[in-house]
């Protein structure tokens, strides 16, 4: 119900194009992130205080919960610690490896440090893979109240370059700059793939979010290139919107947004989907997918939570829907419904929920009376 009909109608598509189903064998990447052997570098202190996330936990529920409920997926467990190699972090040979040779991974939070140190190698993982868009679905919990019910959005990031493109450079003392790069290539691609999840989900609109009245030309090129694409979709209408603006209305009331699909360039969503998350409970219901057209990786959209990291507290639900989105995307619908049913049931019965939404149950507690719902 949450992601649905649409990752799995794209699933089909790449999966008839890219390689047949029975040859998909997840990669688990348990975002074990020891920070704590790591360290190599003049950040290592900085980088050490990211240590004991709490990514384990949650993995460790979709497992449990996947077992118990008999879906026939053998894990391959890689671990995405950073090496350094020749003076650059790099994503591990065995991860790559993994990822390439099953096409489809779950991935747990991995943390990035602020400022100095090493690059996200979230973003790196994207790059790798060319995952070029971003799946970012946020619906209501039936049965667990917020000031809106029925909040069902559907955002689209791109997610390869943009703001994120990590360009940047000092240019004299005290004068820093980043680039923003936008590409035809990258922009057309994940804009020709918001139209065809519209269409494939059943949304009659496309919307792109903008700020091309400042950003004339990066983000205009984005939004040109959408006024194009929308064309070969004459079944899907398509206007725009300014950022700004967007956030206003969905915040003051996100309903009429529900039959919309949002595509964006790369900051953006990462801020509105952090931004919707708050609408339906918080960063631990909401799940993402990031799709290429050969691979793709399903993640929580929210990060490692050093505040209840360690703790067994963090709610697992973002990283299991993302994992539903998964069995989606792999044509394992029946399981995907039946543990998607558990865990809205679950949530709805409201006896063994975690802190972020009110209860106090530990994670491995909840995931208990999820195995127990299916
Ligand atoms: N895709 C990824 O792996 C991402 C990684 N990050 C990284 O994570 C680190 C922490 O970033 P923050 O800004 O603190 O964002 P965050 O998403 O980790 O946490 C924000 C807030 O949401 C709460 N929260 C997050 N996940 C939760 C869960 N499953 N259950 C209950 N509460 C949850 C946290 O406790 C915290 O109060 C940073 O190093 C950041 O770079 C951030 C976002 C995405
Ligand atoms: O890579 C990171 O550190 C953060 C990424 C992020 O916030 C996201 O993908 O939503
Ligand atoms: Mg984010």
């Amino acid at each position: 119900m949450l992601v649905g009909r649409c990752v799995a109608a794209t699933a089909r598509q790449h999966f008839t194009r890219q390689a047949p189903r029975q040859l998909y064998r997840p990669a688990f990447a348990p975002a074990q992130a020891q920070w704590k052997g790591y360290a190599t570098t003049p950040e290592a202190d900085k980088v050490a205080k990211f240590k004991g996330q709490k990514g384990s936990d949650i993995s460790q529920t979709v497992k449990d919960i996947f077992s118990a409920a008999n879906v026939p997926i053998k894990w391959e467990s890689v671990d995405v610690t950073p090496r350094l190699i020749d003076g650059k972090t790099s994503i591990p040979q065995e991860a790559i490896d993994s990822v390439t040779r099953n096409y489809v991974a779950l991935k747990g939070p991995l943390a990035t440090p602020i400022g100095k140190g090493h690059v996200s190698l979230n973003l790196t993982l994207r790059r790798t893979f060319n995952l070029f868009a971003n799946v970012r679905p946020c619906k209501s919990i039936a049965g667990y109240k917020t000031p809106y019910d029925n909040v069902d959005l559907s955002l689209i990031r791109e997610n390869t370059e943009g703001e994120y493109s990590g360009i940047e450079h000092v240019v004299v003392d005290g004068v820093v700059q980043s680039i923003k790069l936008i590409t035809r290539a990258a922009s057309e691609r994940v804009l020709r793939f918001a139209f065809q999840y519209a269409q494939d989900v059943g949304r009659p609109k496309v919307r792109a979010v903008h700020k091309a009245t400042i950003m004339k030309m990066s983000d205009g090129l984005f939004l040109s290139i959408a006024r194009e694409v929308s064309k070969d979709f004459p079944n899907i209408s398509f206007d725009a919107e300014l950022l700004d603006n967007a956030c206003l209305k969905i915040v003051s009331d996100p309903t009429p947004y529900n039959d919309v699909v949002l595509v964006m360039p790369n900051l953006y969503g990462d801020i509105l989907s952090d931004m919707c998350a708050g609408l339906i409970g918080g960063l631990g219901l909401t799940p993402s997918g990031n799709i290429g057209d050969e691979c793709s990786i399903f993640e929580a959209v929210h990060g490692s939570a050093p505040d209840i990291a360690g703790k067994g507290l963090a709610n697992p639900t973002a990283l299991l829907l993302s994992s539903i989105m998964m069995l989606q995307h792999m044509g394992l619908t029946q399981h995907a419904d039946q543990i998607q049913a558990a865990i809205f049931k679950t949530l709805a019965e409201g006896k063994t929920i975690t802190g972020d939404l009110g209860g106090k149950a530990k994670t491995a507690e909840y995931a208990e009376a999820v195995i127990k719902n299916l």
